[in-house]
């Protein structure tokens, strides 16, 4: 079942160790199947050098396994939330990287410093609230994807201009179209949030990109009017002719 979207899943959840993304078995992948209501998720604690695509677990829309052998990832409940709730994302991704996870555990936002940060997040990625005691010892996984949908909506925020998300006092999540650019854009966030530390080092002045560069950078990658790198076509005769 799902053979295709296993060996995606796989491909994305093997880099990121390749990205560096992640130490021992932290982190997780998952991709959806939105005509069948099926996602695919890494199994709970199996080490990366050992994982197989076969080793995937099937889960449905309400986190219940339809097939596999091994345990889901202990973060099912919340890719299940995630899933549910924003209906346009195709893949989801957990990491622990460290720079991201410092500004989690600051509770601070990875704020919009640069067109590094602008290319692909329109604006701010925010920190969420911390889960409360009850929250963290009742369905703990599931209350953690509640929480991250409550910080988007209190904020108004949209989860594919801005597909990422630190969970106070935990870490990242993101999310894409597809499970590898769920995983592009977890490098993305971990690379602006060692920038972004090293630039509130260096000053505490406002240095927030203006709205006009932000817009430039984001639609120039993004939306109707995207015009950076290669069209299709362009592509695909590039590729012809390696
Ligand atoms: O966040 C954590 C642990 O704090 C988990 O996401 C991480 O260890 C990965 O767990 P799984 O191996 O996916 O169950």
């Amino acid at each position: 079942m799902l053979d295709k979207l296993k060996q995606e899943v796989y491909d994305a959840n093997m880099r990121l160790p390749q990205l560096d993304l992640v130490t021992f078995t932290w982190g997780n992948v998952s991709g959806i199947d939105r005509d069948q209501g099926l996602f695919v998720i890494k199994p709970s604690g199996v080490d990366y050098g050992d994982l197989k695509p076969s080793d995937m677990v099937v889960v449905n829309l309400k986190g219940e396994v339809v097939e596999g052998n091994l345990n889901p990832s202990s973060d099912t409940p919340t890719h299940t939330v995630l899933y549910n709730e924003f209906p346009t994302i195709g893949g989801i991704v957990h990491t622990h990287s460290p720079w991201a996870v410092s500004f989690a555990e600051a509770g601070i936002d990875v704020p919009a410093l640069g067109t590094t940060h602008a290319d692909t997040f329109y604006g701010d990625v925010p920190v969420s609230d911390a889960l409360t005691q009850a929250e963290i010892e009742n369905a703990y996984e599931e209350n953690t994807g509640k929480v991250i949908v409550r910080t988007f909506n209190e904020r108004h925020l949209d989860p594919e201009a801005v597909p990422a998300v630190l969970v106070r006092q935990h870490g990242p999540f993101t999310w894409g179209a597809t499970p590898d650019k769920a995983v592009y854009n977890a490098k993305v966030l971990e690379v602006v949030a060692e920038m972004d530390y090293h630039a509130l080092q260096l000053t505490r002045d406002n240095c927030r990109v203006p709205q006009y560069l932000l817009d430039k950078h984001y639609y120039r990658k993004h939306g109707n009017g995207a015009y950076y790198g290669q069209t299709n076509a362009q592509s695909q005769n590039h590729a012809k002719h390696q």
